[in-house]
């Protein structure tokens, strides 16, 4: 059957699994403030909002938390294709829902398929990226998420306001608004499809011994097809060496996460995906309509949009140069911006916002708007502000949350801890979109205040403990993070995989590749020796 084979066209479809994240993100935020979904879910107040909108991370947490069983037993591919089945029963539930229940039901499940995509498309980009571009492809999840995000809001924008008693009819308000929610089964459905035409990820294929399916795939992603290209051997090789050495010291229990060497790293991209979640993005990608009505703006629902572009656009300078860059500086200016605008913004807010009273709000303000600002300049700054704070985060954390956990872990456990690590965002996601209306409510401006004082914490937790990962293959990993070396010191030996390649092309070091079976180093049957280069090259990765 025929194979794709081209790694950004691979990474690039199995984004579509990002892509229905972002659906979910935005599920609700261009319907919220239209009479048709008030009349369907009888006007929801703050708190019953706040369950709605939490219904979907609250699944997918759980579709994290269980994405690694079905990734390493049947593959980051089926775990893909069991994602998307779910998605279609979930959209097939909301698309139908005539009440909460019905609809948080719907949410859960589509929520519980996103939990599964969103931990292993990583995984499955990472494991069939070269490191070169490993930053990139795997930023490709996050465009994904934000396309997602931005289609789906429009497509809900025009729904909730089509004409024949839409919002603007209230007596009379059309169902339209289901329109996207049964419209989102259809890349699900070309997702499943797809799959069947990608390779399984070669790290995956060589974790269940199946060494020529793995040769045969690293051949075709890395060597046009020729199993003897000394960049295809040398992969081989790093991966054979890195997980027989894991299998030597047993790395592929949940147990092996809670070592203390693998602690830190297993802390570290928790806490990333984390703050990604703390540093206060979903209140502008949940509630960005609240910050317009309260900021007197006209037509919220369409200057929100504007958010939604610039999280797509900016995202694009990532995909570009992260590979360049480095994650860790991404990282650091990206806490210290979003700090910043929170910072400002909320200041704005406390002088010169008034609490949302029958005497200040206007016709254009719904109860649930905390805070009513009547000085045109400073509503300005307040939403300029908000963009500039989308614009930090699209191009800093939304990518880097996802590429450095994906990168960190050794292959054996790799799916296990970033699932454990992705379940770190749907928890904080699904705390955030539950605890934010209430939060903005009781305590308006001061929340800002607390997430720009998480940001803060991120930014010193990242400086001190995130050391750079780019240039480094994923078996050289342990390397990076067991050198001894401070975060912030550079650890600038070169990759040990060109090594071994050079060492191959000059016949130095012969691997050896036996059809069927696993290679052997030195197997006399095969009449082909191994030879070790100085440095071995998994080196002692987890001492
Ligand atoms: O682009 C914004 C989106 O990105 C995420 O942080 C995922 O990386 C979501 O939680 C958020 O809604």
């Amino acid at each position: 059957m025929y194979q794709a084979s081209n790694v950004y066209f691979i990474c690039g479809f199995a984004a579509i699994g990002g892509a229905l994240f972002g659906f979910d993100i935005s599920s609700l935020s261009g319907t919220l403030g239209t009479q048709a979904y008030k009349r369907y879910f009888s006007n929801p107040v703050s708190y019953t909002q706040g369950g709605i909108t939490a219904s979907m991370p609250a699944g997918s947490l759980l579709g994290s938390l269980v994405s690694s069983f079905l990734a390493d037993k049947y593959s980051r591919k089926v775990a893909l294709q069991i994602s998307c089945v779910l998605w279609i029963i979930g959209s097939i539930l909301m698309t139908a829902s005539q009440n909460v229940p019905m609809l948080c039901i719907g949410r859960v499940v589509c929520g519980f398929s996103v939990g599964i995509a969103s931990a292993i498309v990583p995984v499955y980009q990472s494991e069939i990226a070269p490191k070169e571009i490993r930053g990139r492809v795997v930023s490709l999840q996050q465009w994904a998420i934000t396309w997602g995000i931005l289609i789906q809001y429009f497509i809900q924008f025009g729904a909730a306001h089509g004409t024949g008693g839409g919002p603007s009819d209230p007596d009379q308000p059309t169902a339209a608004f289901r329109i996207p929610w049964g419209i989102q089964m259809v890349p699900a459905v070309i997702l499943f499809v797809g799959l069947f035409f990608f390779p399984y990820s070669p790290r995956w294929l060589a974790s269940k011994d199946r060494w020529e399916e793995a040769l045969q795939v690293l051949a075709n992603l890395h060597g046009k097809g020729n199993t003897r290209h000394p960049k295809v051997l040398a992969q081989y090789q790093e991966i054979e060496d890195a997980l027989k050495f894991e299998r030597e010291q047993a790395v592929s229990s949940f147990k092996a996460l809670i070592e203390p060497r693998m602690l830190k790293r297993v802390a570290l991209g928790m806490s990333i995906q984390m703050w990604s979640q703390l540093c206060g993005m979903n209140i502008m990608m949940y509630y960005i309509v609240y910050i317009m009505e309260g900021a007197q703006i006209a037509s919220p629902l369409a200057t929100a949009s504007i958010q939604y572009v610039i999280n797509v656009v900016m995202t694009l300078p990532a995909i570009l140069f992260l590979d360049k860059w480095g994650r860790r500086p991404s990282l650091i200016y990206g806490s210290f911006g979003m700090m910043t605008w929170l910072f400002i913004s909320g200041a704005l807010q406390q002088y010169y916002g008034q609490p949302n009273t029958e005497e200040t709000r206007t016709p254009d303000n719904s109860d649930i708007t905390w805070i009513v600002i009547n000085n045109r300049p400073v509503s300005s700054a307040i939403v300029s502000c908000s963009y500039l704070f989308v614009a930090t985060f699209a191009t800093t954390w939304g990518p880097v949350s996802w590429t450095y956990p994906a990168e960190i872990f050794p292959s054996k456990i790799r799916a296990k801890a970033v699932s454990l690590s992705t379940s770190a965002n749907w928890f904080w996601n699904m705390v955030l979109a539950f605890a934010v209306p209430p939060l903005l409510w009781n305590i308006s401006y001061k929340m800002y205040y607390i997430f720009a004082a998480f940001n803060g914490a991120a930014f010193i937790h990242m400086a001190l403990m995130a050391p750079e990962t780019k240039g480094f293959t994923l078996e050289e990993m342990d390397e990076v993070f067991n050198s001894g070396r401070p975060a912030w010191k550079k650890f600038d030996r070169g990759s040990r995989l060109e090594e071994l390649e050079r060492e191959i092309e000059r016949g130095n070091v012969k691997v050896s590749v036996p059809p069927g079976g696993r290679p052997v180093a030195g197997d006399p049957e095969q009449g082909v020796e191994l030879k070790k280069v100085a440095t071995p090259p998994a080196g002692n990765p987890i001492s």
